[in-house]
């Protein structure tokens, strides 16, 4: 997952970055105001003192870009491939500016490994989205600049939420609802119904991610999940402030004006749920047992600080960091799931292979279980392949902390830097000629692993800003992947062959199918 520009597309899950060619509201406001801003810009660059002879440092290569916009009008549709075509012609770290905003394209290895791990420390914040302060109180992780406090949060979070023992914890809720999907689905079989997995698999997340989390997956008073989406749209939404810092101030598209409006009603919400959480552990005096993520996150207020630590747990960083948790967990577990299951059936010598597997290892009169994926080795290969081919956020997006040399080029402090690890997928110098076709026998003699630490293959990030949710998000893209192929068969509707399933893709924070993905299941485990 990165964090920057991205929008939750209304009635969907999909969260979409906006650039030019759509972000720009028509209206008379906005022309004028692009009219003055390319005014403003061009008496500052007379009055400006030439970059280079205040800086004497060279900057990477990089296309010429237009007044104000920059080079948001090279990103097309999908900027991940824009960006990769782009980097053959001015090499594997590029420099752009979008709006204001100097950014540098990575996109091979060997220099994202300097970026992400061997500088980490000078690139380890995050480019800053106005709204985030006032939906995450300022106080999250996510979107969090790098400071003491989102190191002991980080800290925090690691030990005692997203740590082995609460993955364990979270087994029982995972097999259940699993349990309640596959059900239905054997309904679907019984009755040859076409089948859209990508809103069944949607349908289970929702209801793990928000038990996990809070305890239950509505609630009475509140619309949570709508309070919850709606916030995330206006995270998402495209702001001109982010690239024109200074006209924050006038809220010209009335984004904070609404942001406020929602941050307030979810901050009405997500307080009754904390509250509740309180009430219930005094009155149970069931200290120490933990149900959910906020049961967990409250039992660390008022803990004695430990050593080097400077900030504790309070009301606002647990419910800051319940959302980052929900925003982290949702989508990109349920696109790797769709991702797989496309590549699947476009596949059926892959898909017979892995069902082979399941069914010499696990045999055919029961479910697949968690103890059970340690022992799937053309499993792991399968996931790590879906993660090379179409790796489920296309860029990590950090920026620096202070002015930099890296080979040789000045990057100066606040640049964005856009990791592009759809590009690095598609290197056929790591992954040979056929870096286009789905084939898990890749990882045979191949043992890169992709917890951070190959630069070939990141697709939970690396250093620092890793994603801390990674076993979580491992064990449960694994785990329903499994239980599906396992449990059944899987046709295409009317007829359809397998090179004819749509692979369109939508940009956005992450890279999800454009279409839905229709199947046909029927039975083949007797449970
Ligand atoms: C297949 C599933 C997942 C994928 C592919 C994924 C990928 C990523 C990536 C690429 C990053 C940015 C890393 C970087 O900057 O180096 C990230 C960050 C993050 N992820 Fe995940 N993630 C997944 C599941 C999860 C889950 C299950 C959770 C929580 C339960 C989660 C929570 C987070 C959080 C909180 C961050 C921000 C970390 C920070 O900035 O300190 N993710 N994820």
């Amino acid at each position: 997952m990165a964090f920057s520009n991205y929008q939750y597309k209304k009635n969907s899950r999909n969260i979409v970055f906006h650039y030019p060619s759509s972000m720009f509201p028509s209206t008379i406001a906005i022309l004028a105001l692009f009219l003055l801003l390319i005014f403003l810009y061009i008496i500052s660059t007379f009055l400006r003192p030439n970059n280079q002879t205040k800086h004497p440092h060279k900057r990477p290569p990089g296309p010429l870009g237009l007044p104000i916009i920059g080079h948001f009008h090279l990103l097309g549709k999908l900027p991940h491939r824009s960006l990769y075509s782009l980097s053959k012609k001015y090499g594997p770290m590029m420099s752009l500016r979008l709006g204001q905003i100097p950014t540098i394209v990575v996109s091979c290895p060997e220099v994202a490994k300097i970026f992400l791990r061997t500088l980490d420390p000078k690139f380890a914040n995050r480019p800053k989205v106005q709204v985030s302060d006032l939906i995450f109180y300022g106080k999250d992780m996510a979107f969090g600049e790098y400071s003491p406090y989102w190191c002991d949060m980080r800290k925090l979070c690691n030990k005692h939420v997203l740590g082995a023992p609460k993955i364990t914890m979270f087994g029982p809720l995972r097999r259940q609802e699993l349990a309640l999907m596959v059900k239905s689905l054997q309904e679907d079989a019984k009755l040859g119904e076409v089948v859209n997995i990508g809103e069944k698999v949607h349908g289970l997340m929702k209801e793990i991610v928000y038990k996990m989390i809070f305890g239950r997956s509505n609630d009475d008073e509140f619309d949570l999940k709508g309070l919850v989406s709606q916030a995330l749209n206006l995270v998402g939404e495209f702001n001109l402030a982010d690239y024109v810092p200074w006209l924050g101030a006038f809220d010209l598209q009335g984004i904070t004006r609404r942001t406020k409006e929602i941050s307030e009603a979810l901050d009405k919400a997500l307080e009754k749920i904390v509250r509740e959480h309180e009430e219930e552990a005094s009155n149970a005096q069931k200290e120490g047992h933990h149900r959910d993520f906020i049961d967990i996150l409250l039992s660390l207020m008022n803990q004695p600080l430990e050593d080097g630590q400077e900030h504790g747990m309070e009301r606002e960083n647990i419910k800051a960091i319940a959302l980052d948790m929900i925003l982290g967990s949702y989508d990109p577990t349920i696109i790797a799931i769709e991702w797989a299951f496309t590549e699947l059936l476009r596949n059926p010598r892959v898909m017979k292979k892995l069902q082979h597997e399941l069914e010499t290892t696990v045999g055919m009169d029961k479910m697949v279980e968690e103890a059970d994926i340690p022992k799937l080795n053309y499993l792991h290969m399968v996931v790590k392949e879906i993660l090379r081919l179409r790796p489920i956020g296309p860029f990590i997006f950090r920026e620096s902390l202070e002015d930099v040399m890296v080979n040789g080029y000045y990057i100066k402090k606040k640049t964005r830097i856009l990791v592009n690890l759809w590009a690095i997928g598609q290197n056929p110098k790591i992954w040979s000629d056929n870096v286009e076709e789905f084939y898990p026998e890749r990882f045979l003699n191949n043992d890169v692993n992709i917890n951070g630490n190959d630069s070939q293959l990141t697709p939970f990030g690396s250093g620092r800003r890793k994603c801390p949710g990674m076993l979580i998000g491992l064990i449960t893209v694994n785990l329903v992947l499994a239980q599906l192929v396992h449990c059944f068969n899987w046709e295409l509707p009317h007829g359809m062959t397998p090179c004819e399933v749509d692979t369109s893709e939508t940009f956005g924070l992450n890279l999800s199918r454009s279409k839905p993905l229709l199947v046909v299941p029927t039975c083949c485990v007797l449970v």
